[in-house]
């Protein structure tokens, strides 16, 4: 058999470790399906000393990431520190400059970096692979990107955050307070470093915004998608969402809309009836409509270390294999400056859930803003009776414009009667 592929990891934490136990463990079928052996020859982490459940006899041990890229007898060099500048970055770009395929799980940074990387990796001529950077072990980037590579995409609609639908899951079934459940995906490694990335929508907008090159063939562009998180989704909300028929959701939705594409990041209500409602704890989803395949529903988990280990070594399979495409599928000249739409102008349907005052006129108040911003009601829930107390009111509406339901809502907040800040969630008919 051929010599072994040496690759040099740098960041030994979940999928570090994740990693390093995959490659031992199943070293035959890799090895099989690689056409030679993978052999992890040396690392770069900060603590020689913490346990990670994986030995590291016999490996070289490197303190400073970039030397890693340095170092000779490394093939590839797999990224997995994290962060979207600092050390992460400082890595990607030294292997890249030495002719050095690279592999990655960090979306952060290639949301954010990834076409200057990209001219880079062409430049060398070489690998820049990063399937673990999109919901954890489903093969996401490969299906989008070669599998789906003949269709015209109309929508992408992602769970794309595994800390995010823990948390949801959580909340919906043992009742749990959101903090709680966020200490037990961290515990299970599935939160970032800082886990408001999670929580605050940004590590699902890092996600879709690579999504969104990828299916629309454009460059990829963070500063365009529109980021809400789950923070202010209540138990109350996902309750009553359920009485009217949906799960409430934290999507990311890429689609294209009036001549451009609109990327959006925010907690959504689905319909009970659809497959990505019933994504639960830390599983991912990616659901692509293509003009010839139709709907296409990948499933699995989307954090972790096993999960993410395994999306890390089917890159390192490609390229013991030689396999190899652009990493945005096309090259940088045949990308699309397909304008990106703001959330101004998205049209759709809304849950509004307002705590008010129980005294009679409240409603006519509030719908009489709506009725001023051409808002028209689909269905109307109050619920109890406290004379002089707060009540939960719920209205759902007729699609509307974001800009007029924003000016709806900034009137309604102000309202004397309306007692806390409106909930607002949007209603996605998928
Ligand atoms: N945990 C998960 O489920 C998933 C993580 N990812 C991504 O994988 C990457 C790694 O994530 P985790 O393993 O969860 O993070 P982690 O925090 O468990 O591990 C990162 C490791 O890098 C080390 N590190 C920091 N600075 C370093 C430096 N200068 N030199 C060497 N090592 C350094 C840290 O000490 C830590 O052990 C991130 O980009 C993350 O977004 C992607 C998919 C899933
Ligand atoms: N923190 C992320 C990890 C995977 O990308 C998540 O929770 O999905
Ligand atoms: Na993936």
């Amino acid at each position: 058999m051929t010599r072994p592929l040496a690759i040099g990891v740098a960041g030994l934490g979940t999928v570090g470790a994740g990693v390093l136990k995959l490659l031992r463990d199943n070293a035959g079928i890799i090895a099989a399906r690689a056409g030679r052996p993978i052999a992890v020859t040396a690392v770069a982490a900060r603590d020689r000393s913490r346990d990670r459940g994986v030995p590291l006899d016999g490996l070289r041990w490197y303190e400073d990431p970039v030397a890693l890229a340095g170092d000779d007898k490394v093939d590839v060099v797999v990224e997995l520190i994290g962060g979207s500048d600092g050390p992460a970055k400082g890595l990607v770009e030294a292997a890249l400059a030495a002719g050095k395929p690279v592999v990655t799980a960090n979306k952060a940074l290639l949301a954010l970096h990834g076409g200057a990387l990209a001219e880079k990796a062409d430049t060398a001529g070489v690998t820049l692979a990063f399937e673990a950077a999109v919901a954890g072990g489903i093969p996401a980037i490969k299906g989008l990107r070669e599998g789906l590579a003949a269709n015209n995409i109309a929508r992408v609609t992602g769970i794309l955050n595994g800390t995010c639908n823990y948390i949801l899951t959580c909340m919906r079934d043992q009742g749990r307070e959101f903090a709680d459940v966020l200490a037990e995906a961290q515990k299970l490694g599935y939160a970032e470093a800082d886990p408001s990335f999670d929580i605050d929508g940004v590590d699902a907008a890092h996600k879709l915004a690579i999504l969104a090159a990828l299916a629309f063939g454009r460059p990829v562009d963070f500063s365009a998608v529109h980021v809400e998180g789950i923070r202010n989704v209540t138990a109350l909300d996902i309750k009553l969402a359920e009485e009217l028929g949906y799960r409430i959701k934290l999507l990311g939705i890429a689609q294209a809309v009036d001549g451009g594409i609109s990327t959006r990041v925010h907690p959504c209500m689905v319909p009970v009836s659809h497959p990505i409602a019933v994504v639960d704890g830390v599983y991912n989803a990616v659901v692509a409509e293509g003009d010839f395949v139709g709907r296409v529903v990948l499933e699995g988990r989307g954090a972790g270390a096993g999960p993410t280990a395994s999306a890390v070594v089917a890159d390192l399979i490609d390229i013991a294999r030689n396999r190899a495409t652009p990493v945005w599928g096309a090259s940088a000249a045949a990308l699309s400056n397909t304008p990106a739409v703001p959330m101004d102008q998205h049209t759709g349907a809304y849950y509004l859930r307002l705590m008010v005052l129980d005294r009679p006129g409240v409603v006519a108040e509030i719908t009489g803003v709506l009725r001023d911003h051409s808002i028209s009601l689909e269905s109307m829930i109050q619920r109890g009776r406290s004379p002089g107390e707060a009540v939960p009111i719920v209205l759902t509406t007729h699609d509307c414009q974001e800009a007029s339901m924003r000016g709806a809502l900034a009137r309604i907040a102000a309202l004397d009667s309306v007692l806390e800040p409106p909930a607002l969630i949007r209603i996605e008919s998928l």
